[in-house]
């Protein structure tokens, strides 16, 4: 799914009241009437106070919608319109005039207003701004944002949380902490950063009729990904192959005390259906990845603790090269080395990013395509530091655009950057903050390249897949006792979804 920039949700609102031959009214109405179906439905004609904060442009107008409809149906509201500014948008100023006539005036909140009494458990519904803020809120309005966010309440935010900007940061003491986002059409970006995320705690993306075969024209900077963008990806296996059909991955790595990351990330290769594996390790792994995956081959390097030499002898498919490794001078000669004589795409994590940190020079070494999969430490390390979340998107695709790698930005959110775009993933949850689950997650990429996915189509289906078993993993445990083992374990049951014609994921449309 599409994320739109706010310029081109204006294009995507005007094009819509062209094409459709609406007035801006009427879809200001639609979408009002959209919001409050939703709300409906969940409070089923409850008897709890809503709170309506309306602003005087089109977000505020879009609230006023919903207040005359849950009137209409007998639910109790209070109606504010946050005074910010004279100058009141037409349709704001229609549903005002619509409102009124339903003898119902709202309270008008200025400068000096007093906070507005709400009782402990009345839902307060925010309607402030929307897509069209353009400067920070002046502080009163902060000031009232601050304490409805300290308030007992049930926030719902129309569209975004008030006060949020979708393509720059904001000033976080003066953002509506929204416990639900009823948005139109498309969720925007911000839901997905991590700044920003966490005062949008589930988001619902409403569909308004805008038309999506323009949007769907549209060059967007960024999507989301879940089942059903990655589904389409999924190969099945022809009848007559064999396991020469699916590639010979090499997993590389580990030092003394560290061989368990080489173990997580080979297993997960293996069971994300590379026709075969070999470890690639110092002495002191052979023992104990021989007698814990008997399926996966072991080439030792002539040192026992760590690596300081690649030698295959052989010429494996792909190769997924770092963890656990080390970055002494032996290991990161060792490495160069390798990178010198290796021309196929690699996936590089962990102290192999590491070594790519302490040695940039080494990067004009990766072959084009590489995958490379920091975490937000590791990304620091390669790219240095940022100001804010917009910034680090803008570094991280500068160096992306530079090295002419594929860069899996790992996190709640995990980002996939090529050099067109940005590919948000869906799934997973935090339980999978937990010691290996990155190893495993460069397994599942390495042993998708092996069977000949693109490093693109590798990257993507490894994140989401990756995430979608650790979310299958929690319908019999917890997010604390969630391991890394177990998502290898749930590995199976995620991909077989791509096989099921009506799989029950729509993590599009509602989100977290
Ligand atoms: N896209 C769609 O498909 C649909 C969109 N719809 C709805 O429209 C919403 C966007 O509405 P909007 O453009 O009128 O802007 P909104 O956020 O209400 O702000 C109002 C005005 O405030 C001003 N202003 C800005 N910052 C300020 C500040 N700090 N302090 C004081 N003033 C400030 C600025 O005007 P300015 O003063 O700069 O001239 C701005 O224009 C969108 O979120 C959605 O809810 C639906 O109705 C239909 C379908
Ligand atoms: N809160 C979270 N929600 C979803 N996924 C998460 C969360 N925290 C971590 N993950 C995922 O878990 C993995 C952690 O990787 P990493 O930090 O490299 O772990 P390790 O180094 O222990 O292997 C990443 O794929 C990341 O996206
Ligand atoms: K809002």
């Amino acid at each position: 799914m599409k994320i739109l920039s706010a310029e081109q949700i204006r294009a995507a609102d005007a094009y819509t009241i062209q094409s459709q031959n609406l007035r801006s009214e009427e879809l200001m109405e639609r979408a009002g009437i959209t919001i409050f179906n939703w709300l409906h439905q969940q409070l089923n004609g409850s008897p709890v106070t809503l709170h309506i904060f309306c602003g005087i442009g089109n977000n505020g107008g879009d609230g006023l919608v919903v207040a005359r409809h849950l009137l209409e149906h007998g639910y109790k509201i209070q109606v504010y319109v946050v005074n910010y500014s004279d100058k009141r948008s037409q349709d704001f100023l229609i549903n005002f005039d619509r409102l009124k006539e339903q003898k119902v005036w709202p309270e008008i909140l200025k400068e000096k207003s007093p906070m507005p009494d709400i009782q402990d458990g009345d839902i307060v519904v925010d309607a402030i701004f929307g897509t069209g803020l353009n400067r920070e809120p002046s502080p009163w309005v902060g000031r009232l944002m601050q304490d409805l966010n300290s308030g007992k309440n049930l926030l719902v935010s129309i569209d975004i949380p008030s006060g949020m900007f979708l393509d720059k940061p904001s000033d976080l003491g003066r953002v509506i902490h929204a416990n639900y986002v009823l948005t139109f059409q498309h969720p925007k970006l911000v839901f997905f950063l991590p700044s920003t995320g966490s005062f949008c705690e589930q988001w619902v993306a409403l569909d308004i009729g805008l038309d999506e075969a323009f949007i769907n024209s549209l060059d967007t900077d960024y999507e989301l990904i879940g089942y059903h963008e990655i589904r389409p990806l999924y190969r099945f296996r022809s009848k007559f192959s064999h396991k020469g059909t699916f590639g010979h991955a090499v997993i590389a790595g580990g030092s003394h005390g560290k061989i368990g990351a080489i173990k997580l990330a080979a297993e997960a290769c293996l069971r994300s259906g590379s026709g075969l594996v070999t470890a690639y390790v110092p002495g002191c792994g052979l023992n104990p990845l021989q007698s814990s995956i008997p399926e996966v081959m072991v080439l030792t390097d002539g040192e026992e603790k760590e690596i300081r030499e690649i030698k295959i002898p052989f010429q494996p498919t792909v190769v997924g090269i770092g963890m656990g490794m080390g970055t002494s001078k032996p290991s990161l000669a060792a490495f160069r080395s390798f990178l010198e004589g290796w021309s196929s795409p690699v996936v590089v994590d962990a102290d192999g990013l590491n070594m790519l940190a302490k040695e940039k020079a080494m990067l004009k070494l990766l072959p084009p395509l590489s995958v490379l999969t920091p975490h937000p430490g590791e990304l620091e390390r390669l790219i240095g530091s940022w100001k804010n979340e917009f910034e680090k998107l803008e570094m991280a695709r500068e160096f992306v655009k530079k090295v002419g790698c594929i860069l899996v930005i790992k996190g709640a959110h995990t980002i996939v950057l090529d050099k067109e775009k940005g590919y948000v993933n869906t799934s997973g949850n935090p339980g999978m903050a937990t010691a290996g689950s990155g190893d495993v997650l460069t397994g599942v990429i390495t042993g998708l390249l092996a069977q000949g996915y693109t490093p693109l189509e590798a990257a993507l289906m490894g994140v989401y897949v990756h995430g979608r078993a650790g979310d299958l993993c929690l319908q019999a445990q917890s997010m604390e006792s969630l391991t890394a083992g177990d998502i290898i374990i749930q590995l199976g049951t995620a991909f077989r979804e791509f096989y099921l014609e009506d799989s029950t994921q729509s993590n599009e449309e509602e989100g977290e």
